[in-house]
């Protein structure tokens, strides 16, 4: 039999809807699925621990090799919710800015709205673990996933990344996409995109089964996060990384 495809997954509420429909797949036979946060991810599919990932999009330009997989992905056509920079002052007053550690995107995202668009000159801060109680005064910080939705009820300024990067390009936004560092067969990629499409017929069900009181998962889901990955977001990707080549 032929080897199992490595799979790796984001561990946030956004991926629910994709990995929905992959219980009781018959993908499943062909594949082992791990989920992570998108950093972690995204070192494993460079490093070649896995085949298959929903990886950050800010990865490809350091993947030797790439093959987007699917029509599915984390995207956003106006705001995300749970992509934000958090302040306790207007954007014009922030000092510095705590980067989310758990994100490579959404981190080259805030520096090119940082530099393009709003144009500040706040000092930029890595973090490598829990840095949220550190978002006071003048010192913002950017959070991403289920934190960020819990980071929506403690900072009074929430400035959302997809929204801003609307206003600036007038394009949708992608964060992660399934991509894979080797070629797969039409098989499994036709499996695995049918696996991916279940979730959406399914919204109200997986609401139901993930009860969560800090966001309303209905609106998540269908309102702020967009999964299709229509040829306007894969403009919005390529615009993106063309400033990430610069
Ligand atoms: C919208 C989100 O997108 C995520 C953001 C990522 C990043 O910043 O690298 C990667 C994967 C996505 O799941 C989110 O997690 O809130």
């Amino acid at each position: 039999m032929e080897r199992k495809v490595k799979v790796a997954a984001v561990s946030y509420l956004n991926t629910r809807p994709l990995l929905y429909g992959f219980r009781e797949h018959p993908v499943m036979n062909m594949l082992d699925l791990s989920v992570d946060y998108p950093a972690k991810i995204a070192q494993q599919l460079i490093d070649g621990d896995v085949d298959v990932a929903l990886v950050p999009v800010a990865t490809i330009p350091k993947l030797k090799e790439y093959h987007i997989i699917s029509d599915f992905c984390i995207g956003a056509e106006g705001p995300v919710a749970s992509v934000c920079l958090f302040s306790e002052v207007p954007l014009h007053e922030i000092k510095r800015i705590y980067l989310d550690y758990q994100s490579r995107t959404s981190v080259a995202l805030l520096k090119v709205l940082v530099r393009e668009h709003w144009k500040l000159s706040a000092e930029l801060i890595e973090t490598t673990g829990d840095y949220q109680d550190k978002i006071k005064g003048t010192d913002a910080g950017l959070v991403i996933g289920d934190r960020a939705l819990e980071q929506r009820h403690v900072s009074p300024y929430i400035y959302d990344l997809a929204e801003h990067w609307m206003r600036f390009t007038s394009l949708p936004f992608v964060f992660a996409a399934w991509i894979s560092n080797k070629p797969l067969s039409p098989e499994f990629i036709q499996q695995f995109n049918h696996a991916n499409s279940i979730g959406f017929h399914n919204i109200p069900a997986i609401v139901a089964e993930n009860p969560y009181p800090l966001y309303d998962l209905t609106t998540y889901y269908t309102q702020n996060i967009s999964y299709p990955l229509t040829p306007s977001k894969r403009q919005g990707m390529q615009r993106f990384l063309s400033y990430l080549m610069q």
